[in-house]
């Protein structure tokens, strides 16, 4: 029979969170850390794919809060690894609102709704924090219906143009205002054909990586689905798809909230109920960015034209515009933003029914006489299995028991991702933050866990060194040798000798 490989650490996931914990484990000489990843690449939700003729971010596109006195971590490395980023400003899409007849809103319309949008904002957080309040009583799952209701109905301009602005806002309410507290406002946009995900390669290239570029493949195994966690006496146990077994005194799990809500995991003895609940509370965002390509330029590409806004009576549908002149001039690349059940339907639909409605949607906008798109990319992020969903989305009013348990480990097994950042769930630097944390405080445990087996280990000698006299002559050379072997060995000799094992 094969032993399972049994090494100190296992991280399950190789997204910004896995590798950054990973990367302090490796800098405080835990050299025997194994990264499972169930993909065929590092990066997670940081992913680029070549889409006519440029890379373009599926996932993660932006590195927020770059203006505060503390920058985004983030932004330190991209600054540190050269990566090319260009300055975005969408809060001028709000001047960029077209109707479905092309004519775009006048700004005092525009700016009059923004307001109207932060007041009805505000009576909607001032209506979470009652529900806060009332934290027992029973949650439809529904927390925006009071916006949501009320808004549904209504058709005037100005009222359209509201909805429309509380849809960013939704789209905003996965971006925790700490992060600007902390970080500064602005935002930059990664404009670089080595992508997002370049930094993670950075970061890892001297752990993972030969100084050639290839895999360590004892520290990184991409294709591997993790399905089971079982907890064993002294460590975890852990089971692939593929009917591997590994071994670890610890495990660090950096799987996204969709998928720890999803049935992708088993774990055995099963998760508290705490956590499951913890777990169950987080909302999952599916955020989509649609990319479109074009023979040629047809929109205003000036300056705070870079995005736009259409105003249907559907909320939410084909609502916010980017064209990419920014990032890649003459790319001829248009993104439109989906969230939520939009994102969930598009998803279900056939790529050519996709780019038929935004095509319907453009035409709107910019007449019936603009080319055809001659390509689509549209990613799944709430149907692919090691995601399912774009990013956590806590209520705005913060319930700190809910950010313990999410992030408190359970036994040996240690909770990390964007997810379990208090102050910047949601964001890159939210992982990046989080696996530092998890790994500090696994660190932590390994160093009490060395102190308490320390103690154990002279309170397993003392009987068994007392007893030693008693033994026949071949056990006593046995016993005087046994301070030399680990916990495991030393309690297998106790049964062997017939002495009574400690309780530890
Ligand atoms: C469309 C979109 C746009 C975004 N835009 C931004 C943005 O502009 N700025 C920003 O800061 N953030 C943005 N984000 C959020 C950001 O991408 C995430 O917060 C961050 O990348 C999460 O990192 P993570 O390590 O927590 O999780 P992940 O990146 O999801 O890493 C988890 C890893 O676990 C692996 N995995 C899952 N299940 C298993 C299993 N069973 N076995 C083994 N491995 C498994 C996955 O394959 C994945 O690689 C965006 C996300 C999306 C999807």
């Amino acid at each position: 029979m094969d032993f399972p490989s049994r090494s100190s650490v296992i991280i399950i996931g190789g997204g910004i969170s896995g590798i950054s914990a990973a990367k302090i484990l490796a800098e405080n000489s835990v050299d025997d850390v194994v990264i499972l990843e169930a993909s065929d690449r590092i990066g997670g939700r940081m992913r680029k794919e070549q889409f006519g003729g440029v890379a373009v971010e599926l996932g993660a596109g932006w590195i927020s809060g770059v203006s505060g006195p503390q920058p985004n971590p983030i932004w330190e490395l991209a600054a540190d690894s050269g990566i090319r980023t260009c300055f975005s400003d969408y809060s001028n899409a709000r001047f960029n609102i077209y109707d479905r007849s092309g004519k775009i809103f006048p700004s005092e319309v525009a700016s009059d709704a923004y307001q109207k949008a932060v007041d009805s904002a505000i009576q909607t957080l001032k209506v979470e924090e009652k529900d806060c309040d009332e934290e027992n009583d029973s949650n439809n799952g529904d927390n925006d219906s009071v916006t949501t209701s009320n808004f549904r109905t209504l058709k005037t301009p100005i009222e359209l143009a509201i909805d429309f602005m509380l849809h960013d806002f939704e789209m905003a309410e996965v971006e925790p205002i700490s992060t600007y507290v902390d970080f500064g406002e602005k935002e930059f946009m990664i404009a670089d054909e080595r992508g997002y995900d370049y930094l993670l390669y950075k970061m890892a290239q001297d752990f993972l990586f030969t100084s050639e570029g290839t895999i360590l493949d004892t520290r990184l195994k991409l294709n591997k689905v993790v399905r089971e966690l079982q907890h064993s006496r002294n460590g975890v146990m852990v089971r692939t798809e593929d009917g591997c077994v590994y071994e670890a005194n610890y495990v660090i799990l950096s799987v996204s909230i969709g998928v720890l809500q999803s049935d992708l995991l088993a774990f055995d003895p099963p998760l508290p109920r705490w956590k499951l609940e913890a777990i169950e509370k987080c909302d999952v965002m599916v955020y989509t960015k649609i990319f479109l390509k074009f023979p040629y330029k047809f929109w205003e590409s000036g300056p705070g034209k870079e995005f736009f806004i259409y105003a249907h009576e559907r909320r939410g549908y084909y609502t916010f515009w980017q064209h990419m002149e920014n990032a890649y001039p003459g790319s001829n690349i248009l993104v439109v933003t989906l969230t939520n059940e939009e994102s969930k339907r598009v998803e279900a639909q056939s790529d050519e029914d996709t780019m038929g409605e935004a095509m319907e949607v453009l035409r709107d906008i910019f007449g019936p006489n603009i080319p055809n798109a001659i390509d689509i990319l549209v990613p799944r992020w709430w149907n692919n299995r090691f995601q399912r969903g774009s990013y956590s989305n806590f209520p705005i009013i913060p319930n700190l028991e809910h950010f313990h348990n999410i992030k408190a480990p359970v036994g040996r097994i240690f909770f990390t991702g964007e997810h379990t950042s208090e102050r910047f769930n949601g964001y890159v630097h939210g992982g990046y933050l989080s696996g530092i944390d998890t790994s500090k405080a696994l660190l932590e445990e390994i160093r009490k866990d060395k102190e308490r087996k320390s103690e154990s280990q002279t309170l397993l000698l003392e009987p068994l060194l007392a007893m030693t006299g008693s033994l026949p002559l071949s056990q006593q050379e046995t016993v005087s040798n046994i301070h030399k072997c680990d916990i495991p060995t030393q309690l297998y000799l106790c049964g062997q000798l017939g002495i009574p094992e400690p309780i530890l």
